[in-house]
């Protein structure tokens, strides 16, 4: 079973996140770099253990969303160069390690990637697991991943990149979106052209302010937020104020409050 696209889930501009009764404070870029840097810095816990959280629980929202098997099941991953696109690697590998057929399409060639998305190439190709980074992934898969380009995007999508956007766009596979639609500069909410239609966004950490953008929204499909191990310690130190909203998954869905209304205080709508 596949998901269809669906029509965007927040029509009306969206003024805050909401887990459950629990609400998502949302982040700055700047914010989110300094988690990065804390996480790795201050507290030792490496981008390739974030990156590993990041790229099993896209993996496990792909198997969710294709009905709880992916057994036989064709997904392409479409993976940039940037850790975004090593999130992507990791969860193709553990897709692949559940019976998905992935189709395995890269940015660049493989000697252009670096640092942990070259780390997680490496064990692909350890697996003799095949890569294409020429060319356009085969139509008639029933799932396509984005994990071109995330928060780290710098101008409208070019090149190849932009090439396997408008690819991805023109399919009848919905889109999965790891951490943001590529094409979408996540601090301001600018939409660059192209950029990704996303049947759902799996966000990492928290959701980025752009996010609020009432034009990123219908780019964004269902959204949903990975836990990938960001201590409250952390969160505190830069005054955001984020519940335990993994207390029971470490994936769950994030909802909308249109408005504040009159008191400034408001229910969260679906
Ligand atoms: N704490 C977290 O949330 C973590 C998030 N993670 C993931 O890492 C990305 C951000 O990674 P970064 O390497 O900084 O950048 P990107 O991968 O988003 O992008 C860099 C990549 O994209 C290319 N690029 C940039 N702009 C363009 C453009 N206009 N056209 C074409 N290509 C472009 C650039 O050349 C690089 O190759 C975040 O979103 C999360 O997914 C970490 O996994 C862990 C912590
Ligand atoms: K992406």
């Amino acid at each position: 079973m596949s998901i269809q696209p669906r029509p965007p889930i927040y029509p009306d501009p969206c003024a805050a996140f909401y887990a459950g009764a629990e609400p998502v404070p949302t982040v700055t870029t700047t914010q989110m770099v300094e988690v990065d840097r804390a996480m790795v810095e201050d507290y030792g816990i490496s981008l390739l253990q974030m990156m590993e959280n990041a790229g099993r629980a896209l993996a496990g929202q792909a198997r969710r969303q294709l009905g709880g098997s992916v057994v036989g099941q064709r997904i392409t991953v479409l993976c940039g160069a940037g850790n975004n696109g090593g999130g992507g690697l990791v969860a193709a590998r553990r897709l692949q390690d559940w019976g998905a057929q992935v189709d395995v399409t890269l940015v660049h060639h493989p000697d252009e990637y670096h640092g942990v998305p070259q780390h997680q190439l490496q064990i692909l190709q350890a697996l003799h697991r095949p890569v294409h980074s020429a060319g356009l992934p085969s139509p008639g898969a029933a799932l396509t991943i984005d994990a071109l380009i995330g928060y780290g995007l710098n101008s409208a999508p070019q090149g190849r990149a932009a090439d396997l956007i408008h690819w991805a766009n023109d399919q009848a596979a919905p889109i999965l979106a790891l951490d943001t639609p590529s094409g979408i500069e996540v601090g301001s909410g600018q939409v660059f052209q192209p950029a990704i239609h996303a049947a759902a966004t799996l966000i990492l950490a928290l959701p980025k302010q752009g996010f609020l953008h009432p034009e990123v929204q219908p780019l964004l499909g269902t959204l949903l937020v990975a836990d990938i191990g960001v201590p409250p310690e952390l969160y505190l130190r830069l005054g955001l104020e984020v519940s335990s909203i993994f207390a029971r998954q470490d994936t769950v869905a994030l909802s909308c409050q249109q408005d504040l209304g009159p008191s400034g205080e408001a229910s969260p709508t679906a």
